[in-house]
């Protein structure tokens, strides 16, 4: 997003930004669902190779990252990447070079809590017990996973400042006050959450339906992600984790 478009910016637009990731984040679900879970690939006492220190997923994921940096792909606050450290800096620089929000935003990622719970609690929930061998397959389907998830997720900051513009002086004083549970009521909208969560369970009914030519009608129940595992993840763990980007941005946001 230029910094030219974040004046015309609006809750309406930014909130259509989101949608649109809902279909990218439950393409790459029903993407990843397709290998079995392939354990070896995120557990670092599994790889025998001394040269890289960590899990074959970490390996891949920081590679990926590191090239992907370099073609300048973490210059906006909603990309943020797993492994910041040592990331070589971009041979170009893009359009969104420009400053967007204030400085404090680039330093928000919730990156880590977005790993733990993708690798340790929610893949185990998505893919079927198995072994196939294709590690680096599934785990290149994993990043576009979690690279769509926390883009998603930190997407929160843009959310963050377009409340804050529209209700300065509540929320500076609810900022003065580091005061998180206030700041936490003000951004919280129940019915968008609602409506978000059951939109994102009937795209995973429709986006993941087998397609037959059978002239019967289609009404198997078997779907390539389970819709209410969709649900789920948006209900417990990508709505709370955006609220949470939206918090620790707005309690910088006069720094
Ligand atoms: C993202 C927003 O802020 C909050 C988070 C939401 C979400 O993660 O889907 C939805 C509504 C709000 O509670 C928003 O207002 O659109």
């Amino acid at each position: 997003m230029g910094s030219e478009g974040f004046d015309k910016l609006s809750l309406d637009s930014i909130r259509q930004t989101l949608i649109g990731l809902e279909d990218t984040i439950i393409f790459s679900l029903i993407a990843r669902a397709k290998f079995p879970l392939n354990s070896p690939a995120y557990d670092p006492n599994a790889n025998k190779n001394v040269s890289f220190p960590g899990s074959l997923m970490e390996f891949l994921v920081k590679g990926a990252e590191a090239v992907q940096s370099q073609g300048g792909r973490y210059q906006t606050p909603e990309e943020v990447p797993f492994f910041p450290d040592g990331l070589p800096s971009a041979i170009i620089c893009t359009s969104n070079c420009l400053q967007i929000l204030p400085p404090a935003a680039a330093s928000i990622s919730v990156n880590k809590n977005i790993w733990d719970i993708y690798v340790n609690q929610f893949l185990p929930l998505l893919a079927a017990k198995g072994d196939d061998g294709n590690y680096a397959l599934a785990v290149a389907s994993d990043l576009v996973c979690l690279q769509a998830i926390s883009r998603r997720i930190h997407y929160g900051k843009y959310v963050a400042e377009v409340k804050f513009r529209g209700a300065p002086e509540a929320y500076t004083a609810a900022i003065r006050a580091k005061d998180r549970d206030a700041l936490m009521n003000m951004l919280t909208d129940e019915k968008v959450e609602a409506m978000v969560k059951q939109r994102v369970q009937k795209k995973a009914m429709v986006f993941g339906q087998e397609v037959t030519l059978s002239v019967t009608s289609n009404n198997s129940s078997n779907y390539k992600v389970d819709p209410s595992l969709v649900y789920r993840l948006y209900d417990e763990w990508i709505i709370p984790l955006t609220k949470e980007v939206e918090v620790q941005y707005l309690l910088r946001r006069l720094d």
